[in-house]
């Protein structure tokens, strides 16, 4: 391989994976803020609603294994839930969540879990998050409640601020270790061959290399 492709070999290199997460709940829980804070380190006040469906990625490195993730922020209002069903069949995670001072919002879970269930692939991971703890004294849903729900659906359970970045980090993170781990033999499989290959271009480099006292100069000029 000529030396002057090394450099696209750098890009590939930039992250070794990419997994698809998709945020669900209702209108108004804070999908996008907690989305925000994640990826822009940013928190707004007002709320506008998403518009079907947006996307934002974030790459994070997890066990030495660099994953980009790219995560779907879904519209939480009823008219676009034509729209949104038709991404859950491509998520690799979900993220539901609810507001901890709209009690209708947590038990909306259980409709947003009955659809994922009927249109996203049996095998994907999932986790619930009550999200605004930074608006304690409005509390509806206890910490118990979102727990119990969390622990009958085999889910991890988080409650986050986006206000506050209270476990922003923490739940994005540990949906996409889950991902990673259900996918670890997949991720080996693909590290494994990208490792040889990068060792193989540079066996060939190697040899493609004229022995003269000319290399050094050959090298620069790439
Ligand atoms: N106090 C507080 N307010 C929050 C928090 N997260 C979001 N909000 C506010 O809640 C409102 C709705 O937030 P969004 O992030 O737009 O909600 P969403 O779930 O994306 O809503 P849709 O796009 O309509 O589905 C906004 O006014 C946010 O500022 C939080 O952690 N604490």
């Amino acid at each position: 391989l000529p030396l002057k492709y090394l450099p696209d070999l750098d890009m590939a290199k930039q992250y070794d994976v990419l997994f698809r997460l998709l945020m669900l709940g209702d209108s108004g829980v804070g999908k996008t803020s907690m989305l925000r804070r994640f990826t822009e380190s940013e928190f707004d006040s007002s709320h506008i609603s998403t518009i079907g469906i947006d996307f934002k990625m974030k790459t994070l490195e997890i066990d030495g294994v660099k994953v980009r993730v790219q995560i779907w922020d879904t519209a939480g209002q009823e008219r676009y839930q034509t729209i949104t069903k038709q991404y859950y069949r491509r998520a690799q995670g979900i993220i539901f969540v609810y507001d901890i001072t709209n009690e209708p919002s947590f038990q909306r879970i259980v409709k947003w879990a009955g659809d994922v269930d009927e249109f996203a692939p049996t095998e994907v991971n999932r986790i619930l998050v009550g999200n605004k703890t930074d608006e304690e004294l409005s509390r509806q849903v206890s910490k118990e409640q979102g727990s119990k729900l969390a622990k009958s659906y085999g889910m991890d359970f988080f409650e986050t601020s986006a206000s506050s970045d209270s476990n922003i980090t923490e739940s994005f993170t540990r949906i996409t270790e889950l991902v990673l781990e259900a996918h670890k033999a997949d991720v080996d499989n693909l590290l494994g061959s990208l490792d040889e290959y990068l060792d193989k271009a540079g066996l060939e480099e190697e040899s493609d290399r004229p022995r003269t006292e000319n290399n050094t100069q050959r090298i620069c000029s790439c």
